[in-house]
Formats: C-alpha cells, sequence, structure tokens
C-alpha cells in the first residue's frame, strides 16, 4: 500500500473546487484505473448531473437541462489541486453517467450509450458504489429493475437515492422511502437504507456526502 492509498477521505474533499477531467464516450476511452470512482446512475432527467453539482456545491459543473438526454458520456469529475501524474492522483472520482430509459436523442446514439452505461456498471473494478438515483415522484419502474439485476448480478455495491423530493408532500417522504426499501430488502447488492435528497432545496445532501465518503474509503 502506497502512501495515497492510506490516506483517509473526509467530507472536506466536498468543499474544495472540483473539476471536469474526462469525457468518456465509449469503454476504450476510459482513464487507467486508478482512484476509486463513485458512480450516478438513473433515468434520463432523475437529477443525476443537478445532485453531482449540489454535493460540491458548483451550480456549473455538470451540464444539466429539462431536456433528457443532456449527458451523453461517462464524465468524471474530481477535486482540484492534484496532477494526476505519478502518485498525485485524485482521491476519488464522481462519475455522472447518461440517462437510461428515454431521451430526446437518435435511437443509435441512445443505444451507443445505455450500452456504455452498461458495461461500465458491470466491467469496473475501481467502481466502488453506484448511487441509482430514482424520481421520488415515479418510483422504481421496469428499467430501473433491469439495472439494479445487473448490479446484484455484478455484485457491485449499491445505493438508492431518492431525487427531487421538494416535487412531492413531504408527508409522502417516508412512505415512499419505505416502499422503495420493501422493493430492494432481497437484492444483494443493495445497501439497505435509501437516502432521500432534493438538489433543489439542498436535502439530504450531507447523509449522501457521508456515504460516498464511507465507500470511497472502502467502508
Ligand atoms: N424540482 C427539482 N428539480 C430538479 C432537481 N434536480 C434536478 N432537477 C431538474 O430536473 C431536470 C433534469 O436534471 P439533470 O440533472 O439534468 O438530470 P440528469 O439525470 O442528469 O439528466 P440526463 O443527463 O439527461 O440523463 C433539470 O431541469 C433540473 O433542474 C430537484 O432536486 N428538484
Ligand atoms: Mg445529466
Amino acid at each position: 500500500m502506497n502512501a495515497l492509498n492510506s490516506t483517509v477521505i473526509t467530507t472536506d474533499l466536498f468543499t474544495r473546487g472540483w473539476i471536469f477531467i474526462r469525457g468518456v464516450p465509449a469503454m476504450k476511452f476510459l482513464p487507467p484505473e486508478g482512484p476509486p470512482e463513485i458512480a450516478f446512475a438513473g433515468r434520463s432527467n432523475v437529477g443525476k448531473s443537478s445532485l453531482i453539482n449540489a454535493l460540491v456545491n458548483q451550480k456549473g459543473l455538470a451540464r444539466t437541462s429539462n431536456t433528457p438526454g443532456r449527458t451523453q458520456e461517462l464524465n468524471y469529475f474530481v477535486p482540484d489541486g492534484f496532477s494526476g501524474e505519478g502518485a498525485d492522483l485524485p482521491p476519488m472520482a464522481l462519475v455522472d453517467m447518461p440517462g437510461y430509459g428515454y431521451a430526446t436523442a437518435p435511437k443509435e446514439k441512445v443505444d451507443e450509450w445505455t450500452k456504455l452505461v452498461f458495461d461500465y456498471l458491470k466491467g469496473r473494478v475501481t467502481l466502488k458504489r453506484v448511487y441509482v438515483l430514482i424520481d421520488a415522484r415515479h418510483g422504481i419502474k421496469a428499467k430501473d429493475d433491469e439495472v439494479l439485476s445487473l448490479l446484484d448480478k455484478a455484485a457491485v455495491s449499491y445505493q438508492i437515492v431518492l431525487t427531487k423530493t421538494d416535487k412531492i408532500k413531504v408527508a409522502g417522504v417516508p412512505r415512499l422511502i419505505e416502499e422503495t426499501l420493501q422493493k430492494i430488502k432481497k437484492r444483494p447488492a443493495a445497501f439497505p437504507f435509501v437516502l432521500a435528497t432534493s438538489s433543489e432545496k439542498g436535502e439530504g445532501l450531507e447523509e449522501l456526502q457521508a456515504a460516498i465518503v464511507l465507500a470511497a474509503n472502502g467502508g
């Protein structure tokens, strides 16, 4: 184990500036496996890019849009201040993913990036945790179930994060968490806690930051 690997990651990391380092349009363009990667997956428009921006408190970092299909590559974000040369690697990377399900883009392109999402999720050694985002208004859909099954099969640790909780009644949140937990309780790779967030209102972000830090530290 070198000095870098023994560095303990803390939530202070989220108060630094973060930068975009690479957009990956196909598996062969992935960076060499190194720092732990934490990925954000979910249906198009569920709020993946917005959640990354909210986590690092930088509105324009990941591009967001009302039109589903905004993110079309695996976009890598890391804390600033690491050269990436030699042992000076960032302690972790957040990976924003294209959405699955539907998108305002030609079918060929959508098929291409859906394949990229699935290949990355099942085949990346340094992928430490996947946050699967579920819109609080819609709950788990068939396409989400497909992704959860893939992650179970590949034994990739994942946790469900409800998004856009500001769009439902406050009283509905605990009920939705409970319903979602019931749906995933038999899934072997699912973390048995469901997080509820609103990027818009800044809710649930500290819990998610703490969870990410634990995952990146290998916990
Ligand atoms: N009300 C509300 N709107 C949100 C929230 N998070 C995201 N949105 C909106 O939802 C839309 C989609 O957000 P994105 O972050 O671009 O979603 P995405 O999952 O990255 O979408 P793709 O890259 O297209 O797959 C945007 O119009 C956001 O402003 C939230 O917490 N509350
Ligand atoms: Mg996006």
